[in-house]
């Protein structure tokens, strides 16, 4: 099978996870190419994972027959307009990861009439166990799509969205998300120190909690509800916690801190696509 060359425009966390995720997965290094105005980051994706690295955006954008962009949303539209020409002759596949900048906005920068996929992905990207939302414009052809998801299948599960607006719950749920669990791993580390156990303990117990649930919840035909009502005792040690969860309002906090992000991809959307 020909790999088509990639082209990461960014070096940052996101795109360091999708690199690190296709090479283990066996997409070849020497088809990948990435910039950044960082030479440390480029340095040590090269060093890691055997990419090709530039400093310069507009080569790599010449030679990628996909172009990712992988960039802060805040500085996507200089990024964008500074590769238009190019994108206009070359005409590659464009896939954006950026939070809350529409495909009009990015197709207005680029040019007019490209062939856009916006993506979704989380950074578990770099253990090919991402999930990624996508939603393509109008321009893209079937096949163009099929090519987009299986760059993003190679690393993790992938879900198209019919609206592009879902894209910002997605970015709210599973591209922040991951954040959201190591929050609560953090504070059950600091719970366990407190009582007394040391911090490689804890970090071990704390890290095998969290891949056992998740994997129990996956491979399981029963929901969270369920797997949780296994873990409670009647008068046992769970109850007493899960009371404590619920007293303080576990739920609404998620859903307000749920809330707060999607907020924060409308008001980017907003911000960043006069
Ligand atoms: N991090 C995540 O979990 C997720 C991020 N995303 C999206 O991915 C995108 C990147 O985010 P993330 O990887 O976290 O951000 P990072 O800041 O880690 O990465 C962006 C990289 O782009 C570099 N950069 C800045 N200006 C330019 C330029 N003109 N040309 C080339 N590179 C440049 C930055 O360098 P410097 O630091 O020196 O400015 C940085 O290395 C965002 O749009 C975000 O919304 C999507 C899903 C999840
Ligand atoms: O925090 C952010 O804005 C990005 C988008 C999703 C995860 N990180």
């Amino acid at each position: 099978m020909k790999h088509k060359t990639l082209g990461f425009i960014g070096a940052g966390n996101m795109a360091s996870s999708l690199v690190g995720g296709l090479v283990a997965d066996g997409y070849p290094a020497r088809t990948i190419w990435v910039s950044d105005v960082d030479e440390a980051k480029l340095d040590a994706l090269s060093l890691k994972f055997g990419v090709n690295v530039s400093g310069d955006n507009r080569q790599v954008a010449r030679l990628a027959e996909i172009l990712i962009l992988a960039v802060k949303p805040q500085i996507l539209r200089e990024v964008a307009e500074g590769l238009a020409d190019i994108v206009a002759e070359t005409r590659p596949l464009v896939l954006s990861v950026a939070a809350g900048v529409a495909e009009s906005s990015l197709d207005r920068w680029l040019g007019g009439d490209q062939a856009l996929v916006r993506c979704m992905p989380n950074t578990p990207a770099l253990v090919k166990s991402s999930a990624t939302a996508l939603h393509a414009n109008g321009k893209t052809t079937s096949a163009q799509r099929s090519e987009a998801e299986s760059i993003l299948r190679a690393v993790g599960v992938t879900v198209w969205v019919e609206r592009e607006e879902a894209l910002d719950a997605v970015t709210a749920i599973s591209g922040s998300g991951p954040a959201y669990f190591f929050l609560l791993m953090e504070a059950m580390e600091n719970a366990a120190a407190s009582l007394g156990l040391d911090p490689e303990t804890a970090r071990l117990l704390v890290q095998q909690t969290a891949l056992g649930a998740a994997r129990i919840a996956i491979e399981s035909e029963e929901g969270p509800a369920q797997l949780r009502q296994r873990v409670t005792s009647p008068k046992g040690t769970t109850e007493r916690a899960i009371g404590v969860f619920e007293e303080r309002g576990l739920h609404e906090i998620v859903r307000d801190a749920v809330a707060a992000a999607h907020a924060r991809a409308v008001e980017l959307a907003r911000e960043l696509g006069a």
